[in-house]
């Protein structure tokens, strides 16, 4: 009922839209039947012209020209069946669109609030269950809606018939909605048993796609030691559970219809029985219950075999609403407005640092004046990633100052201080693309000639240039097609193609021979008299390079003076 209520209030304006289209669906029908009513009249023994709901259809009919006879009504009840088919195609197409609109909307809700929200929340996201999130999920919760809106179209359909059957016969009414609460009450154990195979299968599937695809990223090295049937077997365990629930589901759902018939059946035969011979009623009488019965009974079946459906879907939807509210409420800070400017100097003073418990820096002081080559170095897990994450405010500090131009960097507009920002990190994967397309990657700002520049002043363009198909030849995957020591220069023009003001390089050269890192070092020393530079390295050769050097060490920076 919750989730019911919640959709509409999430989606009030497409909610409405599509209810009131499988409501005119409705009336459609009900109108058609309604013509029904004078041959009932007729059928009870109610001289058409007489009293009663009879009389009103047949005023209306004369009224508006069209005498009463059998063959009339008949065609009128057709017409008005050909008539809701068409309104029932609108409101289907309706819904649809609404479906896939819901599932988009959901999807768009989650990614923004997860690149809008920190770092450190980010990290802590597992992938596989976030792709989980914006496929499955969305579209189970995109389902859910649309079964949630056919439950509450049902549920006033089912009221509008109770309205218009109360006019035939109040009694049938009254026991046909008492018999159909009954059935209702005694069958939704099977609605809660469904239900409750949703959650576990919403709960399973995250897991099993978080687990598939940090096996599927670490596939090669698990192969190589043959330890792959672990995972095998893990998943393998994973999958069943999955099936497991899938059947609890696929049995209520079965049950559900199921029973419904037979004890349908079973009351109505009790019903005729009653009436035909104990209370003696007369066969036309007996057919306008049954006929009311039948229909009320058979609408609040359907209703609850939806519900039914919306309740194993339902747990997607809140899954996929926990996981956008918990990356909205990480969201990252930008309250600064401040305009960034890089004249004189980066500053870090008095940082203080840490996750969680771990305190990475006590009291980090160090200034990276403009156009400089700075090299940063220090023992693994001293911090000189973090340095970076504090430099591009992916992380703040707990006490200190990052200054920019003097100016907080917590007061500065962050998005703007990152767009002055070139970064080069420690893994670039190019894409399986052109080497324009890596530079550019999708930056409607950018043009070819940006990117040429960028290779220029990269040290890349002797070599593209050479290349069969220049800037359009492709890298293949990862790159693969290219040196180690290219593919760096391809990440660095990439990183220069907006022109920013700060060049930010983790570990630049880790991966290169001797001749590439020295060749990436001149690069960096020429571009050091156009921008700032600063390069996290442990090789020789960076730190030989550089204008000044900081070493990393106890939470603080000193200055490495040389030649
Ligand atoms: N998101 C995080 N949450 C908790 N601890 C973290 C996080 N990121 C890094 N650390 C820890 O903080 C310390 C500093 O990490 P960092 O990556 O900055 O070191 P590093 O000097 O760049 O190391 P390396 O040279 O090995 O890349 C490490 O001990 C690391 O385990």
């Amino acid at each position: 009922m919750r989730t019911l209520i919640t959709y509409i209030m999430v989606f009030p304006r497409r909610s409405a839209f599509v209810l009131f289209a499988l409501l005119v669906a409705g009336v459609a029908e009900g109108l058609s039947l309604t013509a029904l009513l004078p041959l009932l009249s007729i059928a009870v023994g109610e001289s058409s012209g007489e009293s009663g709901i009879g009389k009103f259809m047949v005023d209306i009919l004369q009224k508006i020209g069209i005498e009463p006879t059998l063959d009339m009504i008949l065609i009128i009840i057709v017409a008005g069946m050909f008539t809701k088919g068409l309104i029932l195609l609108l409101a289907n197409r309706q819904v649809g669109y609404t479906v896939a609109h819901v599932a988009t909307a959901l999807r768009l809700s989650l990614i923004e609030a997860l690149l809008a929200s920190r770092w450190q929340y980010y990290l802590r996201q597992p992938v596989g269950s976030l792709a989980n999130s914006v496929a499955t999920e969305a579209y189970r919760a995109a389902n859910g809606f649309e079964h949630s809106v056919i439950v509450l179209a049902l549920a006033i359909q089912v009221l509008v018939y109770a309205v218009v059957a109360v006019f035939i016969s109040w009694e049938a009414t009254l026991a046909s909605l008492l018999i159909g609460l009954f059935l209702l009450l005694v069958l939704h154990r099977l609605v809660r048993a469904t239900r409750r195979a949703g959650a576990s299968q919403t709960q399973l599937l995250r897991y099993l796609l978080a687990y598939l695809s940090d096996v599927l990223n670490s596939v090669k090295s698990l192969k190589a030691m043959a330890r792959d049937n672990v995972a095998d077997a893990i998943l393998h365990d994973q999958t069943k559970q999955l099936e497991k629930a899938t059947r609890h589901e696929v049995m209520s759902r079965a049950a559900l219809m199921a029973l419904q018939e037979p004890i349908l059946a079973a009351i109505t035969a009790a019903g005729l029985y009653l009436a035909l011979v104990i209370w003696e009623l007369s066969l036309p009488e007996v057919m306008v219950m049954v006929f009311l019965l039948t229909r009320i009974l058979g609408l609040l079946n359907k209703t609850q075999r939806k519900y039914q459906q919306l309740a194993v879907q339902e747990s997607a939807y809140w899954a996929l609403r926990k996981a956008a509210e918990d990356a909205a409420a990480a969201a990252e800070r930008n309250s600064g407005t401040g305009e960034p400017t890089l004249d004189q100097h980066i500053v870090l003073q008095n940082v203080q640092f840490s996750y969680g418990e771990k305190s990475i820096f006590d009291n980090l002081n160090l200034e990276i004046p403009i156009r400089t080559f700075t090299a940063v170095t220090g023992p693994s897990g001293v911090g000189k990633s973090t340095l970076i994450d504090l430099l591009c405010g992916l992380a703040e500090p707990d006490s200190g100052e990052v200054l920019i131009d003097g100016k907080p960097l917590h007061d500065i507009d962050l998005r703007k201080w990152r767009h002055m920002i070139g970064y080069v990190s420690q893994d670039t994967i190019l894409l399986h693309d052109t080497i324009v397309n890596n530079i550019l990657v999708g930056e409607p700002a950018l043009t070819e000639a940006d990117a040429e520049r960028a290779l220029r002043k990269a040290g890349a363009w002797e070599f593209v240039s050479a290349l069969p198909d220049g800037m359009q030849s492709v890298v293949g995957e990862r790159g693969g097609m290219l040196s180690g020591g290219q593919r760096q220069r391809i990440a660095i023009a990439r990183a220069l193609a907006h022109d920013p003001a700060f060049l930010i390089m983790d570990e630049p050269t880790s991966a290169l021979d001797p001749e590439s890192e020295k060749n990436i070092c001149e690069t960096l020393q020429q571009l050091s008299s156009q921008l700032t530079i600063i390069a996290v390295s442990h090789q020789p050769a960076v730190i030989n390079a550089a204008d000044r050097v900081f070493i990393l060490s106890h939470g603080e920076a000193k200055t490495l003076s040389h030649g």
